[in-house]
Parts: C-alpha cells; sequence; structure tokens
C-alpha cells in the first residue's frame, strides 16, 4: 500500500471529531455503472448513528449531486457537498446551495456521445459537469480522455479535466473538496473540531491537503501510487471496519 501507514485509534472524545466521507470506492464498492451501486442497511444504520454521536458533524463530500446521493441514502439525509463542492446542504433537511455554472456544456456532451458511439460508454451529465464511465469500455478511455481534453479548448477558461476511476470528468476549476471541507470546517457543528477524511480518488487529494493543513487525519482508501494523504485502509470494508471501531458504533442488526 504505498508505504502510508494505517490510520490511529481516536484519541479525542467524540464531540471533538469531524467527519468527510467521500462515497464510491470509500463506503461503497464500485459497480458497472453509477445507479448499481448497491447501499447496505448497516451503512445507512452506521452513518445515521455517527451523524447523531458527532453532533451532526458529518458530512458527504462526493462527485455525486447532492440529489443522487440523497436517492442513493435515501431515507437517510446528511449533510452534504455534491458536485465536488460546486453544490452544499449545509443541514441534513436544508436546501441544496448551487454554484453558478460557467458554461453550459450539454452540446459538449452530445458531440462526445456522438463520437464515442459506441454504447458501453456512459456519460453522465451532472449540470456543470461532464463525467465520462469507460467501465464497460476500457479500451475507449484513453479516446475519451484526448476528446475531453480538446474539449476544454471549446469552454471559457475555469475548466479542468481530472482522471475519474474507469473514466474522466470535465468540471469548472472551482469544484475542488478542499473547498467544501474549508467550508463546513467555517461553520456550527464543525467549527472548532478536528477533521477526518477518507476518500479513495485523484479528487479527493485536494481534499488531503485541506485536512492537513487543518491538522486532521487524511485518509487514501486503496491508494494505488502517491498521495497527499498520510494515512491509507485497503479497502471498503476496512473502511467501514474503521468508522464502526473508532466510532464505538454497533451494527444495525
Ligand atoms: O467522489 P465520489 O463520491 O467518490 O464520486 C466519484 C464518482 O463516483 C461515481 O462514479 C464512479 O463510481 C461508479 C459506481 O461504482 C462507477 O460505475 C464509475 O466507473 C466510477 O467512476 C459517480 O457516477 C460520479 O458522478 C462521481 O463523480
Ligand atoms: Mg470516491
Amino acid at each position: 500500500m504505498s508505504g502510508v501507514r494505517k490510520p490511529p485509534a481516536l484519541d479525542l472524545p467524540e464531540g471533538q471529531w469531524a467527519l468527510f466521507l467521500d462515497i464510491d470506492g470509500t463506503l461503497l464498492e464500485h459497480a458497472s455503472h453509477p445507479n448499481a451501486v448497491f447501499v447496505s442497511e448497516e451503512l445507512r444504520g452506521l452513518l445515521g448513528n455517527i451523524e447523531q454521536r458527532l453532533g451532526g458533524a458529518l458530512a458527504f463530500i462526493t462527485g455525486r449531486s447532492v440529489l443522487a446521493v440523497d436517492r442513493l441514502f435515501q431515507p437517510l439525509k446528511l449533510r452534504a457537498a455534491g458536485l465536488y463542492g460546486l453544490e452544499h446542504r449545509l443541514t441534513p433537511d436544508g436546501p441544496v446551495g448551487v454554484a453558478d455554472t460557467p458554461a453550459d456544456i450539454a452540446a459538449l456532451a452530445d458531440a462526445i456521445e456522438a463520437e464515442l458511439d459506441d454504447g458501453q460508454v456512459y456519460i453522465e451529465r451532472k449540470g456543470p459537469i461532464l463525467a465520462i464511465h469507460t467501465r464497460a469500455a476500457p479500451h475507449l478511455l484513453a479516446r475519451a480522455t484526448d476528446l475531453v481534453e480538446r474539449a476544454l479548448a471549446q469552454l471559457p477558461q475555469g475548466y479542468r479535466v481530472i482522471p475519474g476511476n474507469a473514466g474522466v470528468e470535465l468540471m469548472p476549476l472551482e469544484a475542488v473538496k478542499g473547498g467544501a471541507i474549508r467550508r463546513f470546517m467555517a461553520i456550527p457543528p464543525f467549527a472548532g473540531r478536528r477533521p477526518v477524511f477518507l476518500g479513495d480518488d485523484t479528487s479527493d487529494e485536494n481534499g488531503f491537503e485541506a485536512i492537513n493543513e487543518a491538522r486532521g487525519i487524511s485518509v487514501r482508501v486503496k491508494p494505488r501510487g502517491p498521495t497527499a494523504a498520510t494515512y491509507a485502509l485497503e479497502n471498503v470494508a476496512e473502511t467501514i471496519a474503521w468508522l464502526e471501531t473508532n466510532f464505538e458504533v454497533s451494527r444495525v442488526s
């Protein structure tokens, strides 16, 4: 595991922690399609219990939209930053704040879809963000990446391309997980607490940097190379077990 250490046992009372969680690849095993992931009752119960024990200081920090997250975890609703921080819901039942869309990329999505006319590539349209999923057609990843990089030239400045997990995403520069974490850390019930963030992907690295600046605990799940995270866990199962152990929550039967 790239020599990164396992995270330590948490040594402060639970009221002093703030917990930020990536979803795909961290809490959920990857599936062939974004809508094919499985959320167990145990996981819903665990997250609900942790949210209560932390006095609400738990938020999802994800590339999915908040609406997509709510559909997956229903009836559980948590604080969340969606679309890498372009959306945020600061209280579980509050409104979803949405950042401006710098450009309409729907037409771009159509063009890329037509170019990759293969039936195996799924283009996820997330408003200002485009995710090209090549999990079912790995041989098309390089072509998809090339197309998206060339599409950058057609957009106003302020977009970037980042590798996804079995795909590639095009997004505004301000879509960064570190910004989302800092926003939560400035308000109750997060402010003044020591933050923990668990994530598994390139897009989580910026979040790890924000956590490290705040002297928190950054944990990369299944690191595949260099990471800014201080600690690492092997996989989803180990992540869930670590959360259960460290937040002293018993499994929901
Ligand atoms: O920030 P995350 O919560 O980890 O979300 C990242 C992206 O996750 C989803 O795509 C990934 O997971 C899918 C389900 O396992 C998989 O089919 C796909 O190949 C992965 O890239 C989601 O669809 C994206 O919108 C998120 O940005
Ligand atoms: Mg992830």
